[in-house]
């Protein structure tokens, strides 16, 4: 058969509305082995790494896998916690409470669960689980505020990838983006404000976002823009003026030129400039990871104080703090809008009936 179908179907099953929350995926541990695993599969996603496949192929199995696990390992080793992986507890933690969220008015019609783009839980399994839940209608919402082929429209290939393999498709809804939306933004000002009373403020906030390659930008990525905007509304909620915040650009990978300024020769040349003390936080990570734990949190504080600064802060990731599953809450209503399933189970079973179909 060429098309995978739903032969546990009956007309009895009540249809849900399904909620699909990803994020990019993590390794399963902390090891040079899971890591080539990991690695693998992300940087060979031709969204990712833009390069001609046969180049690439040479480069990424012949140099990059023979040194990048062993190294990467070491980093995950650092923030590895009991509870595994931090992005992958933080998603799990995000998923059980919007599932709350949204029970609260949806009752048992939705259901939510979580996959990543790379590794586990994929997309692949959770996708199957959702449609023998009953799912007809799906929202999918990708855990990156700000919009990137590299990342958005990845998760949206993997999607895909599994919808031409399948024969009763659901309807399907896509969020795009959440770079602007009000509730995100006040979230983010609200935990960045909760910081500041409980540890004052610095000469400058710094708002740090993954970078991607200038090339991507040059090619119509609107990622650039969007992290500006971000910057810009969260500024604005907080009434910073244009000297009290910047925007940066952390996480580079390999030699080309990616988005300006990098964080970390941000981090260097502050303290000559006069900003000796400085907070940062990261809009574009809806969860702690490696890239904020790790690199913001650990190498670029070394950065900062060793070239003559005097204080430096890292903001935690809203992660499941309720403001932020609240903000989560309401975008996912507001594109779930029309989607309330009617409660007609006498209508099914007679029409089930009428065409002589098992109920
Ligand atoms: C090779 C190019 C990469 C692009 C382009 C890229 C874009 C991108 N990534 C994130 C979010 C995350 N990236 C994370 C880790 C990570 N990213 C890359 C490379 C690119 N990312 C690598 C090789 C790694 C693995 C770690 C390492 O070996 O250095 C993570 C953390 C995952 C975790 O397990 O904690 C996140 C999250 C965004 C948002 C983005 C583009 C906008
Ligand atoms: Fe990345
Ligand atoms: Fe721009």
């Amino acid at each position: 058969m060429k098309f995978k179908g739903s032969p546990e179907f009956t007309h009895k099953q009540n249809d849900k509305v399904g909620v699909l929350i990803t994020n990019l995926g993590t390794p399963k541990a902390p090891t040079a082995k899971e890591l080539r695993v990991y690695l693998k599969e992300f940087l060979s996603d031709p969204r990712v790494v833009e390069v001609p496949r046969f180049i690439w192929w040479f480069v990424l199995n012949f140099i990059i896998l023979r040194i990048r696990p062993r190294r990467s390992a070491k980093s995950y080793k650092s923030i590895w916690t009991d509870k595994g992986s931090p992005l992958m507890f933080h998603t799990r933690h995000q998923a059980e409470a919007l599932q709350k969220n949204l029970q609260a008015d949806w009752g048992d019609d939705l259901v939510l669960d979580f996959a990543m783009r790379y590794g586990t839980p994929s997309i692949a399994s959770v996708l199957d689980r959702l449609l023998q839940q009953g799912v007809r209608k799906l929202l999918v919402l990708p855990l990156y505020p700000q919009y990137s082929a590299s990342t958005t429209a990845s998760t949206f290939d993997a999607l895909a990838d599994q919808f031409k393999k399948r024969r009763w498709l659901p309807e399907l809804r896509f969020i795009n983006h959440y770079h602007d939306f009000d509730p995100f933004i006040q979230a983010a000002a609200d935990h960045i404000r909760h910081h500041w009373h409980a540890h004052g403020r610095a000469d400058k906030l710094i708002f740090s976002y993954h970078g991607i390659p200038l090339r991507y930008l040059h090619n119509g990525d609107p990622y650039h823009c969007e992290c500006y905007k971000t910057s810009r509304l969260i500024a604005e909620a907080l009434e910073l003026a244009p000297d009290e915040y910047m925007t940066t650009f952390q996480s580079r990978f390999g030699r080309e030129e990616w988005l300006k300024p990098y964080t970390d020769e941000t981090l260097k040349a502050l303290p000559g400039q006069g900003c000796k003390s400085v907070q940062i936080f990261c809009p574009g990570f809806a969860a702690d990871c490696l890239e904020t734990i790790e690199e913001i949190g650990v190498e670029n504080r070394a950065y900062f104080l060793s070239s003559g600064g005097d204080h430096y802060e890292y903001i935690d990731a809203l992660n499941a703090e309720p403001g932020h599953i609240d903000a989560l809450g309401q975008l996912i209503r507001q594109h779930l809008q029309g989607w309330e399933i009617e409660h007609d189970t006498e209508k099914r079973n007679r029409l089930a009936k009428a065409l002589g179909a098992k109920v």
